[in-house]
């Protein structure tokens, strides 16, 4: 089974990509939402950020997400300490579920596939791109968030023309390309690279 990566910047429109593949019978795996999980689930990782960012993160009982980020997306050295604790955990859910994977190929759907070294693992990656303007509009309008913090997001992650020149694959998500009829060729060609293997 190939086992194939979908990253792309915030808002670029991964998980509407990943949700076309789903359709199309591929399992998907949602890093954002596994590391979600894995926070509140994991013992060792629940206690690594308590040690490192303080038991008031947990006070409601679940990981204080919002209360996470403001911590983080501020300070560049925090973030990379709470990347090393929870990287880790995700690639090893990652590789655990892939492995139990029956189908010609699965996708691995995350932010940061070139960032936490994971792309390794993987046989290809795809990359959906959208310009700046695009990105910024959608994630302000779906998350309620203002200009500054999804800015704040994109400057911790690599520059998106390098991130796409690094995929394999590329979708156009920009609203004047139609984006299935891209989904379902690209499909059709991952398709035939698993026949082939
Ligand atoms: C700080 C946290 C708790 C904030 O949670 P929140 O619900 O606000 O955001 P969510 O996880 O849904 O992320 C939304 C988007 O923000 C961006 N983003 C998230 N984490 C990071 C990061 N470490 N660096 C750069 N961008 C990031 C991505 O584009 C992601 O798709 C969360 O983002 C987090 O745990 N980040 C660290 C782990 C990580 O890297 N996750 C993303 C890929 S697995
Ligand atoms: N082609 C499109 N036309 C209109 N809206 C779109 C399109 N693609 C994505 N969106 C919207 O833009 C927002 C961001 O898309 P999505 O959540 O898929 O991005 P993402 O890359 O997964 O973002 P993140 O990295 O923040 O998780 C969503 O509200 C989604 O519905």
């Amino acid at each position: 089974m190939l086992k194939v990566g979908l990253t792309g910047g915030i808002g670029s429109g991964k998980s509407t990509v990943a949700k076309v593949f789903a359709l199309l019978g591929i399992p998907v795996y949602d890093a954002d939402a596994a590391s979600k999980r894995l926070y509140d689930t994991d013992a060792g990782l629940k206690e690594a950020l308590t040690k490192e960012f303080g038991a008031a993160l947990y006070a409601g009982g679940r990981l204080d997400r919002a209360a996470l980020a403001a911590l983080v997306f501020s300070d560049p050295e925090k973030l990379a300490r709470l990347n090393a604790l929870a990287h880790p955990p995700t690639i090893a859910d990652a590789a655990r579920w892939m492995a139990a994977q029956q189908a010609p190929y699965a996708l691995k759907e995350a932010a940061l596939i070139f960032e936490s070294g994971s792309a390794a693992g993987l046989d290809y990656v795809i990359g959906v791109d959208a310009p700046l303007h695009i990105r910024l509009q959608r994630a302000m309008q779906r998350d309620g968030a203002s200009r500054e913090a999804v800015l704040a997001r994109m400057q911790r992650q690599i520059d998106n023309g390098i991130k796409m020149k690094l995929c394999d694959f590329v979708l156009k998500n920009d609203e004047q390309e139609l984006l299935i009829p891209q989904v379902i060729a690209l499909h059709e060609k991952l398709l035939q690279l698993a026949n082939a293997q």
